[in-house]
């Protein structure tokens, strides 16, 4: 269907993408970067909702366009059931599982709603695919070391797949028919090992575990974590806030910004260096563990998200990752892409859309 408009949706942890997919092609797409000191202000993410919403329709209006001129919405996300991959409706089932928090507490979840309001006051249909809790994990990778707590998925499942599609292409393979290590390198840090077409192992890049990242604290030591939340120091929402939104290079440099930190490290700032090669070298660690969990069989590693415009993180990681496999690099996501073209598949009834139970 050609003449699909398709408004995405794709809010990060530090950015809201919003793109306008029209006649075949991104007409739009537009990246709107959240500041700390402008998130720092709302006290929970459902305090975003306003500020996101005016962020979508601000590019829409900027680009004389309004939604009343799109006939679907697609949005990344939210934190919902763990499902299989696949293009899912979004309704009202998947947000009330994203408004209890159950699953996770992501702006995606924001945007899910913004865009299910959207859809419902201009009788447009509202679309997600691969959401962040998609779930082919093995079963190895769901033993946590005590019973009471079962790991699980829950990264950016989307950029994941998109990547690991395009870099199979660049190997001249199918998907199914390669081995692939994919690193997510955006606010927050997934690294996945996807085997013959499935990701069957992965952090959970929200609240759980990985290297830490811009704005999140990865895996922590487990008993000193105890401690602290035992201290009478910190609530629990404070000590969630440490996990997810004031962890990683926020907690440590007081910004999420990599070109800030990249300013300072040039700058002779020597706290900012230590910092930075840290982050690579969890990295670093993560894509070991993934190339052992694919008993070294790699066909190749990819990197993605923004940080891999940052040639310092680059140049580091680099050094470290390249006698695993050959790296594909892949700044930026393949979000909107995968976003529009799910929508398409689905009006041009190549795919049937997944149920969600
Ligand atoms: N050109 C760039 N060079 C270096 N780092 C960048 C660049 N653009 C964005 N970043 C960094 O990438 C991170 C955010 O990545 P992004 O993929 O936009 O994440 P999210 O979608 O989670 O908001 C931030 O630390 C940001 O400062
Ligand atoms: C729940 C995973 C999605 C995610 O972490 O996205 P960002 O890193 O873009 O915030």
């Amino acid at each position: 269907m050609n003449s699909a408009k398709i408004l995405i949706i794709n809010p990060g942890s530090t950015s809201t993408k919003i793109g306008v997919h029209l006649d075949g092609e991104m007409k739009v797409n537009e990246s709107v970067k959240h500041a700390d000191e402008e998130l720092r202000k709302f006290p929970t993410i459902w305090h975003q909702y306003d500020y996101r919403k005016e962020a979508i329709i601000g590019v829409l209006s900027d680009n004389g366009l309004s939604v009343t001129d799109m006939n679907a919405i697609a949005c990344r996300g939210g934190n919902v059931k763990p499902l299989p991959g696949g293009t899912y409706r979004v309704c009202n089932r998947m947000i009330e599982d994203m408004k209890s928090g159950i699953y996770g507490a992501h702006p995606i979840n924001v945007g899910g709603l913004v865009a299910y309001d959207l859809g419902r006051e201009h009788d447009i249909p509202v679309f997600t695919a691969d959401p962040p809790m998609t779930d082919e994990l093995c079963t190895s990778a769901r033993y946590s070391g005590i019973p009471q707590i079962a790991r699980q998925s829950s990264f950016h499942a989307l950029n994941q797949k998109a990547t690991a599609r395009k870099v199979s292409v660049e190997l001249g393979k199918n998907y199914q028919d390669v081995n692939l290590i994919v690193v997510h390198l955006g606010g927050g840090i997934s690294v996945g090992a996807h085997r013959n077409g499935k990701i069957i192992d992965v952090n959970n890049a929200l609240d759980g575990d990985g290297a830490f990242s811009p704005e999140r604290a990865g895996t922590l030591p487990a008993g000193d974590l105890v401690k602290l939340c035992f201290s009478g120091e910190y609530t629990k929402d404070e000590v969630l806030k440490l996990l997810t939104g004031r962890g990683g290079l926020y907690a440590y440099l007081g910004t999420t910004n990599a070109i800030e930190i990249e300013r300072r490290i040039a700058q002779g700032d020597q706290k900012a260096a230590e910092v930075y090669e840290a982050m690579v070298f969890q990295v670093a660690k993560e894509v070991g563990a993934a190339a052992a969990v694919l008993e070294g069989k790699v066909d190749a590693i990819a990197l993605t998200g923004s940080l891999v415009y940052s040639k310092v993180l680059l140049e580091s990681l680099l050094k470290k990752i390249s006698f695993i496999a050959p790296v594909h690099l892949n700044p930026g996501e393949n979000e909107m892409e995968a976003l529009a073209d799910a929508v398409l598949r689905y009006f041009n009834r190549e795919e049937d859309l997944a149920v969600y139970s």
